[in-house]
């Protein structure tokens, strides 16, 4: 299997870790981030183009989307030619996405797949890390009170057996368990 093959997916509830992860794969395995489209507003500091591609609803309904949810009240989607850019520059993909999106893609795209799934063992710490990172407080209590969140605080039972589980408490294990996960996967 090579690099041009791979897709690593990074899902988890907010503030579990996800983008964090995202960008140490891409600085040091070198893997191409795939920025995913969405029609919720931007956070202090993101940027158009770099966290995401910011939609609006008649931008993003027409977009060519291998899969798109609703979490928390926004759309979310990601494309196959994003997906493809990386491969075609023989590089291993790294992608953030829901729960759901990440059992999409194992159904789409089988063993090129392999999906991360971030926790903490204290849940009360989520928060603390989305006040830290800045996000506002109303967008903090609406992202709290969605199903979408309360879903992805566990192991969904539908990536039992196909995630690969882990527990963000401290960055030096983190950064430990998945240079042994993405060295049994990619040449690096
Ligand atoms: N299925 C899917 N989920 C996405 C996509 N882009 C982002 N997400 C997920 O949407 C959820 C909300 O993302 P975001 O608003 O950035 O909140 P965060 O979880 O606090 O970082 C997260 O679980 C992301 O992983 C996408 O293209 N498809
Ligand atoms: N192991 C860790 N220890 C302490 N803080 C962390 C750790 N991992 C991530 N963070 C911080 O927590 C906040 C949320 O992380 P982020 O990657 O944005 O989460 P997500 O994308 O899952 O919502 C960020 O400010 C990030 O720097």
């Amino acid at each position: 299997m090579t690099n041009q093959d791979q897709v690593f997916v990074v899902c988890g509830a907010a503030g579990s870790g996800k983008t964090t992860v995202a960008s140490y794969l891409q600085k040091h395995f070198g893997m191409h981030r795939v920025i995913t489209h969405t029609t919720r507003a931007p956070r202090p500091g993101e940027r158009d183009g770099v966290d995401y591609h910011f939609e609006d609803d008649t931008s993003m309904g027409q977009l060519h989307l291998l899969e798109s949810v609703t979490y928390d009240q926004a759309q979310y989607g990601s494309s196959m030619e994003s997906l493809e850019e990386g491969w075609h520059q023989g590089r291993a993909d790294v992608i953030v996405l829901d729960t759901k999106g990440a059992l999409t893609y194992h159904q789409a795209l089988g063993d090129r797949v392999t999906i991360i799934f971030l926790t903490v063992s204290k849940l009360d710490v989520l928060v603390r890390r989305m006040t830290g990172r800045g996000d506002q407080k109303e967008a903090i209590r609406s992202r709290l009170k969605s199903r979408e969140y309360q879903r992805d605080l566990h192991l969904p039972h539908y990536l039992e057996h196909i995630a690969h589980v882990i527990v963000n408490d401290g960055w030096t294990q983190t950064a430990e368990q998945l240079d042994d996960l993405v060295g049994k996967i990619v040449s690096v």
